[in-house]
Formats: structure tokens, sequence, C-alpha cells
């Protein structure tokens, strides 16, 4: 039954294909000499195709073929770093025009996930759907109390539709990337895996409800971004409800305009937000196109952001951030020796690779965006860039970073549209800088050694007993030598006094960095006193010298 359904698919695949012209590129790319004559005769080769150009014929195959295929082209349509901006823009036009399904259905659903009826959980509930998108329909409701509330419930069957589809992308993809070599250089295979990971999680409302949560944990009283209540009592994997929130559509920007929306004031707390997701909470939205931001523009001198559809979000490791603070650094004083020399030193590429050769490729590449002003710069075409030279030095970049690229090329999108003037450096250079001082130097010293107290404390009471059983220990061992050679007996009454000294100046050394770090936290305050970095300083320097000590 399944292979019958797969057939069936695949001679539809076919279909669309040959409808929209594909069939031609996909020889090309093949490069199959006797397989290009053969098909020189087929009968179809003679009528006339429906698409003006390749890319419009590849938009229009994936509309025909389903909301997988269109969500797949909509990914796609971001990976500008694989495809030419003919098929990126051609894909990006992609929308998920897909017709409701029954609402009767969608109240079974949410009755047996939830295991009540809807007017047990609902006051009102209007079967007439806000939205039908392609892999969950939104309704509009309101709870038992009156709250006004959206209510989204995952397609019924979508699970299993995905999982064929997905199966035939891979097949595709395989074929692809052993028949032909550009094939094999766009790495569909990988492509198509991380398209299954997004989609499957999508499907999954709980963890978009989890992450709601966090979101508006982190946002909680924030005067820049509003993030909608989660329900949980009436949620569940396949049912979300949600806060109902009203606003205009961030995409909208001649409603907005018409309020007298401050948009200089709009579009820089848009990419306040950002960085403030990146660099702070880490953990940011990473679905940002303009369906997903609403404005709140009730007062029009200081407009906030509203924000939906948490299914896709982000998260950078420790040593990714740092890639990003430090090479956005380096970069905005042009010093590309240092990008160079940080993807070397941190082993993002070999460590045999050629700082020089390094440098110049990626000077080749960024020199001419630097010759546009900051406020024209784009940081997300600049990441890329950066990708893409580092790929080819043997950097692989991580997924997550080509998430946050993809966000960032977004929100300039967005923050452009808005206010065409806006500079990203004047708000990206504190965070970058702020994020600098706390992860390296001293100060990041004293934070860890702060964050790390109460353990040191915990401890603090058996540190006597450990530190005499280790100099005995330490006295035992060398005793046993001096035993054996009595030279070596003078060399142990200097090594023990050293050591001794050493001891001493850990002892106090540490002693200061612990008078710091109270002295910050008695003072609650943020940063350190002056008087707590001189001494957290000595501290340091003390520690560094017992360190060094012969
Ligand atoms: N909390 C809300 N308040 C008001 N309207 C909402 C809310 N959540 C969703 N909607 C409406 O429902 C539409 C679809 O919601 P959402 O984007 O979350 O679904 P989706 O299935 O992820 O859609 P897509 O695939 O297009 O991103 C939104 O564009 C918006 O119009």
């Amino acid at each position: 039954m399944k292979l019958f359904s797969q057939a069936k698919r695949v001679f539809m695949i076919t279909r669309v294909a040959i409808r929209y012209g594909l069939d031609d590129q996909v020889l090309t790319l093949l490069k199959i000499p006797a397989l290009q004559t053969l098909y020189k005769v087929m009968p179809w080769k003679w009528k006339k195709r429906e698409a003006t150009n390749p890319a419009e014929g590849l938009r229009c195959a994936l509309e025909d073929l389903g909301p997988v295929f269109v969500k797949f082209g909509q990914v796609l349509s971001t990976r500008r770093d694989m495809l030419t901006e003919d098929y990126a823009n051609e894909l990006a036009k992609l929308q998920d025009k897909v017709p409701p399904f029954p609402s009767d259905q969608a109240i079974g659903l949410i009755e047996a996930s939830l295991n009540q009826s809807v007017d047990e959980v609902f006051k009102r509930f209007d079967r007439e759907p806000l939205a039908a998108a392609s892999i969950a329909q939104v309704y509009s409701a309101s709870l038992q109390d009156g709250k006004e509330v959206v209510v989204k419930v995952v397609r019924p069957n979508i699970e299993n539709i995905i999982q064929q589809d997905i199966d035939l992308m891979f097949l595709m993809a395989k074929l692809l990337s052993r028949m032909s070599n550009t094939g094999k250089r766009l790495r569909p295979v990988e492509v198509v895996a991380e398209y299954e990971k997004t989609i499957f999680d999508e499907l999954d409302l709980q963890r978009e409800a989890a992450n709601a949560n966090q979101l508006r944990r982190n946002f909680e009283n924030s005067p820049d971004v509003y993030i909608p209540k989660v329900y949980w009592d009436h949620c569940a994997p396949n049912v979300l409800v949600m806060e109902r929130i009203y606003g205009v559509n961030g995409g909208d920007i001649e409603t907005l305009k018409r309020k007298g929306t401050n948009m200089k004031v709009l579009a820089e707390r848009g990419v306040d937000i950002f960085f403030t997701q990146v660099f702070k909470h880490n953990f940011f939205h990473a679905d940002m196109h303009p369906g997903n931001v609403f404005v709140n523009a009730d007062n029009p001198d200081d407009p906030s952001y509203i924000s939906i559809d948490f299914g896709i979000v982000g998260s950078l490791s420790l040593q990714d951030q740092r890639y990003l603070a430090e090479n956005l650094h380096a970069f905005f004083n042009r010093d590309y020796k240092r990008v160079a020399e940080v993807h070397i030193e941190s082993g993002w590429v070999p460590a045999h690779t050629s700082v020089v050769e390094f440098e110049a490729a990626i000077r080749t590449v960024c020199e001419p965006i630097f010759q546009l002003t900051f406020k024209d710069i784009s940081y997300g075409k600049l990441l890329l860039r950066l990708f893409q030279t580092a790929q080819r030095f043997d950097m692989e970049v991580q997924p997550q970073l080509v998430l946050l690229q993809k966000t960032l090329l977004n929100i300039e999108g967005m923050g452009r549209d808005v206010y065409p003037d806006l500079d990203l450096w004047v708000t990206a250079k504190p965070f970058l800088e702020r994020w600098m001082d706390e992860q390296v130097g001293l100060r990041a010293f004293v934070k860890n050694a702060s964050k790390n107290f109460p353990k040191f404390v915990e401890q603090l009471p058996n540190m006597p007993v450990t530190l005499n059983e280790v100099i005995m220990q330490y006295h035992q061992e060398q005793r046993e030598k001096s035993n054996k050679d009595s030279q070596q007996s003078l060399l142990l009454q200097q090594t023990i006094k050293q050591s001794n000294q050493r001891l001493v100046m850990s002892i106090a050394g540490a002693s200061l960095l612990i008078a710091a770090v109270i002295d910050k936290g008695l003072s609650q305050q943020q940063e350190l006193s002056t008087l707590g970095f001189m001494v957290g300083g000595i501290g340091l320097v003390l520690l560094l010298l017992a360190l060094l000590r012969k």
C-alpha cells in the first residue's frame, strides 16, 4: 500500500516537473549524454511549458506539490549561500495558500486531545478559522473567564504526509548528489535532513508553547516587545491555546505611517531585541518574517513589538557566540588579519591555514561591502560572505550560526523597510563590546569566580584538611626520595621553601579575589567597584605569580 502511494506521488511529481520544464534542468544537472539524447525524442518535449524561466518553474512546481514542498522552498529561499539570486528571489515569493480543513474535524481533534468538549473549555469558539497555514489552523475563541485567545491546531494526518514527502525528498537528494557534481556540492541530503528536523519540530505545539514561555520570561516587563501568554491547561502536543494579540502587521508600513508611528524608534527597537536575544538571553526567535511580527502603535511615539509563532528558535554555544562577537568586532575595525587569526586560534579552520591567504580572501569579499556607509551595510550578507570564505578554507559552519545569519537578514530587511536610514552598528557595537568585556579578561575571571563562589564556600571547611594532606603527602614523597640521595636533600629543602612561598601567595591571591567577589555581592551592583577591581586585580596577579614561580 505504502509502495503504491509512493509510486503515485513519484508520478505526480514527474508530471508537475514536466509541466514547468524542471525536467530540462534536472537533465542538465545530471550530465548523462545518452539520457539527454533519448530524452529529446520524448513527446512532451514539444508541449509548451507553463513557466517563463527555470526559477519561476521551480517556484510553480513547489506550489503545485503542496505545503511540505512549499515550506521547503521557503526554507531554501533563505539559503542564499547555496542559491543564485534569481532562484532565491523567486522562492521568497512562495506563500502557503492552503485551503482550510473542515472546522468539525478541527473541533474533533481539540476535544480528543484535551479530553473535554469545546463548550466546556471555551465560552465562545469561532468556527470560521482565523488563519489556515500549512501545518496548523488557527481559531479565535474566549475562555470561560472571558479572556480572548487563539487556538492553534495541527492539521490531521499531516505527520504521515510530511514523512512520505520527506522520504521522497531524500530519494531525490541522494540521486542528485550521486549523479551530478554540482548536485553534490549543494549537499542536498544534508539540506533535506535539516529541513526534516525543522518541520517535525514545528509539528510539536507543546514545544512551541515552551519556547513562547521562555521568551515571555526573558522579556517580562520589557518596553520593547510583548510575548503572549500560553494557557498550559488547554495545551496538548497538537493544540496550543494562547492569549490573542492585536496590532498592526509588521509588514504593513502604510498603516504604521498613517498612525504617525515613530519609525526610527521602531526599527532601532527591532535590532535591540535581536541583539538582546543573541548576546544576553542566548535564545532567539528564528522565524522572524513580517507575518510573525506585530506592532503595538497605540502610543505612536513609543511603539513596541508583539511577537508570535515560536516554532523555530535558536541558541548559540559559547564558542559560537564568541565567534560572532569577535568577528563582527574585528570586521568593523576592518582588522581582517584579526578575523583570520581568530578563526585559526579557535580551531574553526585548520591550524595549517595560512593567515596571509585567509586574510586576503576575507579582504577581497569584504572590502566592497565597506565602500558603503555603515548604515547601508548588511550584517546578514557580511556574515554570509564570511561563512562562504571560511567554508573554502575548510570551516564547517554550525547550523545554529546559519540560522542566526538568516534571522539577521530578516531583521535587517524588516528594519530597513520600517526606517531606511537604520544604522545597525550603533545598536550592535555596545552589545558586542559588553559581551566581550564580560567573557574575556579580568572581569570575566572575576565574574566566573563570583558564579562559582557558593561551590567554593561549600568546600572551604574541608580546605585546611585537604591542604594539609596534600602538603604531608608531598613532604613524605620528597623525604623518601631524599633518603636515596643525600644531594637531593638540599634541593628538597629549597623546593619545600618555594612551595611554601607559592602556597602563601596562592592563599593571599585567592583571599583578595574572594574579597573582591564579596564586595561585588554586597554592593548588589552589576559591575565591580574600583576598589573591588583593584583588589581583585592584585589577587589575580598574586595567583599568576604563584603559578609561574618555579
Ligand atoms: N496570539 C495570536 N493572536 C492573534 N492572532 C494570531 C495569534 N497567533 C497566531 N495568529 C494568527 O494566525 C496566523 C498563523 O499563526 P502562526 O504563524 O502561529 O501559524 P503557523 O502555522 O506557524 O503559520 P506559518 O506556517 O505561516 O508561519 C498568524 O499569521 C496570525 O494572523
